[in-house]
């Protein structure tokens, strides 16, 4: 049970600050006692303040009572029908001839232009009516009520003083067995900002299981209150048919289509007829589509629309409002993405891994899962997939229970190695290409004994063997580097590939610069014959 209704006040003394107000209105019922009838009374505050509650205090000192939510019925002639009659008449009720209370609450929520009479209605009733009217409204300056404030007595219901509240929560919790720091429930108290409802639910959402309110719990206290003034939101917009009430509750600092889900969730608990739900239903997905219209145009005034059919569209999906206590709750879906916050954070760094290897969109990436999970049931495609993509062990897990075993670890970096050092080799044999192409001094040799080489061709020659040194250096820095990471056994795909992409052009390049050496060769060669034979040429 919500503790705001366990501790509704049942007596004025138990009615909470508003001492001269509580006054003005007992003298008011006692005058009605003595049969003075007394002008109606108008209850104007804020929320949760106490004006319903002093109204059904009211209630208990009269033979009975009617009330009426003035916005509910809206129609001049409806308002007429339920009390209209029956105020103008003693016998309203049962059979006595004692007064009854007529309690006409939000009465700031009859629409103006469009409550066919409704402000008019009140005011006949007014005027005419024989019995004592309560009425309660929470904005003063309303328009609704210029027509209605000069007819009535008007006491105007202040915010709940800090201490106040403040000496409340701390008897309620000695009631409840909860073990209090007094600074908690004072801070508490004043965050409530005179509003007994809000500190009353705050208190009970808190503490109501933990039996316990610490300071510390001041900042869970904060979130507790946006929640709460969700709630607040949701109730509004399900229990009211106040148009102006239920705007000014969603008017709230909080994401809106948040809201939505909370109201989604909580129709069928209030509402009982399937066509009001239904109804409700429809206006929710009106709601959504403009949601959905202001995230892909980034025109956010289509936000206005969506409240509106979240808000006066919901509220006034029912016929009446159902006077009942309804346990609301929080959406189902928010709940669940919490209890998947993890679940999503693994797919998520998963899916940019796969992306960011491969070029594809994080979508695509997750659309490979089903397939991938097929894959690793093979150790040896596990070992190699996680390997490419870098997956640490809480990453292998989400495509396999098992993890891969021990032995295949070994065996795979065994035969990685293995291919390094071939490929060091293969490197290695090519460089020993390079080592047959002449020496400088070979060349010069060459030159000396031929004798005939223009000075360009020796030139580009000894450029060639140049290059080819460097060439060489590069391609055993490479491989000595390749073979300290194969040591380490944490060499990246990534970086494998490119190197191999970097060998690849070193033996390129080198292949290059042999064929042009074995090309030079062959025209050194060449020459070297055209010499022999100009050689015996000479000789002869
Ligand atoms: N002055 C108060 N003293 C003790 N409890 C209070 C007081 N005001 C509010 N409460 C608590 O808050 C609950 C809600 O108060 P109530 O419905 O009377 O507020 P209200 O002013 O009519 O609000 P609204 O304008 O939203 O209808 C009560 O059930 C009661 O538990």
């Amino acid at each position: 049970m919500r503790w705001t209704e366990k501790y509704r006040p049942k007596n004025f003394d138990e009615i909470i600050g508003n001492g001269k107000q509580k006054k003005e209105i007992e003298a008011w019922v006692k005058e009605w006692k003595e049969g003075n009838p007394q002008p109606c009374l108008l209850l104007v505050g804020p929320a949760g303040t106490g004006k319903t509650t002093i109204a059904h205090v009211i209630a208990r000192e009269f033979s009975d009572f009617i009330e009426l939510n003035a916005s509910d019925k809206r129609s001049y002639d409806i308002i007429m029908n339920t009390v209209g009659q029956s105020a103008t008449t003693k016998s309203f009720f049962t059979n006595d001839n004692e007064y009854k209370l007529i309690i006409l609450d939000e009465i700031d929520g009859i629409h103006g232009t469009d409550d066919r009479g409704g402000t008019k209605a009140i005011g006949k009733i007014i005027k005419e009516s024989i019995h004592p009217i309560i009425m309660t409204a929470n904005d003063f300056y309303s328009k609704r009520l210029t027509s209605i404030k000069p007819k009535c007595k008007v006491i105007k219901i202040g915010k709940v003083h800090t201490n106040s509240i403040n000496a409340l929560l701390k008897r309620i919790s000695v009631k409840e067995g909860i073990k209090v720091d007094p600074e908690a429930v004072r801070a508490l108290a004043k965050g409530s900002n005179g509003d007994m409802r809000s500190a009353l639910n705050t208190l009970q959402v808190i503490a109501e299981e933990t039996k316990k309110l610490e300071m510390s719990d001041l900042e869970l206290v904060s979130q507790k209150d946006n929640t709460n003034n969700i709630f607040d939101s949701v109730r509004r917009v399900l229990k009211s048919k106040s148009i102006d009430k239920v705007k000014n509750s969603l008017r709230l600092d909080e994401d809106p289509t948040l809201v939505l889900e909370y109201i989604a969730e909580n129709i069928p608990r209030e509402y009982e007829k399937p066509k009001e739900i239904k109804k409700a239903y429809e206006m929710v997905s009106e709601a959504d589509l403009y949601f959905g219209r202001a995230r892909q145009t980034r025109n956010y005034t289509y936000w206005r629309y969506a409240s509106e059919f979240m808000g006066v569209g919901v509220a006034l999906s029912k016929d009446d409002t159902y006077k009942k206590f309804t346990r609301l709750t929080g959406a189902m879906a928010f709940s669940l993405m919490g209890r998947t916050k993890g679940k999503r954070a693994l797919r998520d760094r998963i899916a940019e891994k796969i992306a960011e290897k491969i070029h594809v969109s994080n979508s695509v990436a997750i659309s490979m899962f089903p397939y991938l999970e097929i894959m690793f049931e093979n150790d040896d495609v596990a070992y190699d997939i996680s390997t490419f993509f870098d997956f640490d062990e809480d990453e292998i897990k989400r495509f396999r229970k098992k993890k891969i075993p021990k032995s295949v670890i070994k065996r795979k970096e065994k035969e990685k190695q293995e291919e390094l050092a071939n490929e060091k080799k293969k490197a290695k044999s090519e460089t020993g290409i390079s080592e047959k192409i002449p020496s400088k001094l070979e060349s010069n040799f060459n030159l000396n004994l031929t004798n005939k080489k223009s000075t360009e061709e020796i030139t580009q020659e000894t450029e060639i063997k140049k290059d080819n040194s460097k060439i060489i250096q590069k391609s055993e820095k490479t491989i000595s580097s390749e073979s300290s990471q194969k040591l380490k056994g944490d060499i990246s795909d990534e970086k494998k590939l490119k190197e191999k992409k970097y060998s690849n052009e070193i033996s390129n390049d080198k292949e290059e610069n042999i064929s042009k050496d074995k090309k030079s060769k062959d025209k050194k060669s060449k020459d070297t014959k055209g010499d022999s034979a100009q050689k015996s040429l000479f000789n002869f």
